[in-house]
């Protein structure tokens, strides 16, 4: 949502809604009454009304990669939000952070490196945030956290129909049974026992309970 009060003046860098584009990166040029003037990087002279506007950081350009924790932008807007998921998903980083919360971006393509037996190894044990975002990191950090603590995690995965629940909480699962096993009190492994669940809603509720 745009901000209400935003600091404009000549040259800043900005964010303007756009019809097509949902936001299109754009500069002040000018200020006519209560309209700015902006030039778009598509080349478009607008005028527009402030409340229309975000601010926008002027190092997102040079950081090419994108950020790989949204808390490391100056504005977390949506327009900077998106822009970031949009260059990191080019470089097929489909993984980000804001915090402890992990972002994941469907990329409808098979990406067996991401989710081989290596990079199991490679999550297993390494502190949440050391290395590049991913989903083994979060399903490590639960394992670890009820192993050391003794007490029930819970995983939520969300999103709209199609984003990936299912997949994702299929390679939580996956991992889970890379480090841990069976779960208390069931002879199935934790994979077969996810397999059986059938995933309907748009909100998961993973459990992962102690032996
Ligand atoms: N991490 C991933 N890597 C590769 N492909 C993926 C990944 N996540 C999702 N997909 C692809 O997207 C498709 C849809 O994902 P999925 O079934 O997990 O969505 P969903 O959120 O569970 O949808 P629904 O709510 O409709 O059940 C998958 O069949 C798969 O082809």
């Amino acid at each position: 949502m745009p901000e209400p009060k935003m600091n404009l003046r000549k040259g800043s860098k900005v964010w303007a809604e756009d019809k097509n584009l949902a936001w299109v990166a754009a500069e002040v040029t000018d200020f006519l009454a209560k309209q700015v003037k902006i030039l778009t990087v598509t080349g478009k002279q607008v005028l527009i009304v402030p409340e229309k506007l975000c601010p926008r950081d002027a190092d997102e350009e040079e950081e090419h990669g994108g950020v790989d924790d949204m808390t490391k932008l100056t504005y977390l807007n949506e327009p900077g939000v998106l822009y970031n998921l949009q260059r990191r998903y080019a470089l097929n980083d489909i993984y980000t952070y804001t915090g402890s919360i992990l972002i994941a971006v469907n990329p409808f393509t098979k990406l067996p490196h991401l989710y081989n037996v290596h990079m199991m190894e490679q999550y297993k044990g390494a502190p949440f945030g050391e290395l590049s975002p991913h989903v083994f990191a979060v399903a490590d950090a639960s394992y670890r956290a009820m192993m050391s603590e003794g007490r029930s995690q819970s995983i939520l995965v969300s999103g709209e129909s199609g984003a990936g629940k299912t997949e994702t909480t299929k390679l939580i699962m996956q991992y889970l049974t890379f480090v841990g096993g069976r779960a208390a009190g069931d002879d199935r492994t934790v994979e077969q026992q996810v397999l059986e669940v059938r995933l309907t809603h748009s909100l998961y509720h993973l459990p992962l309970a102690p032996l």
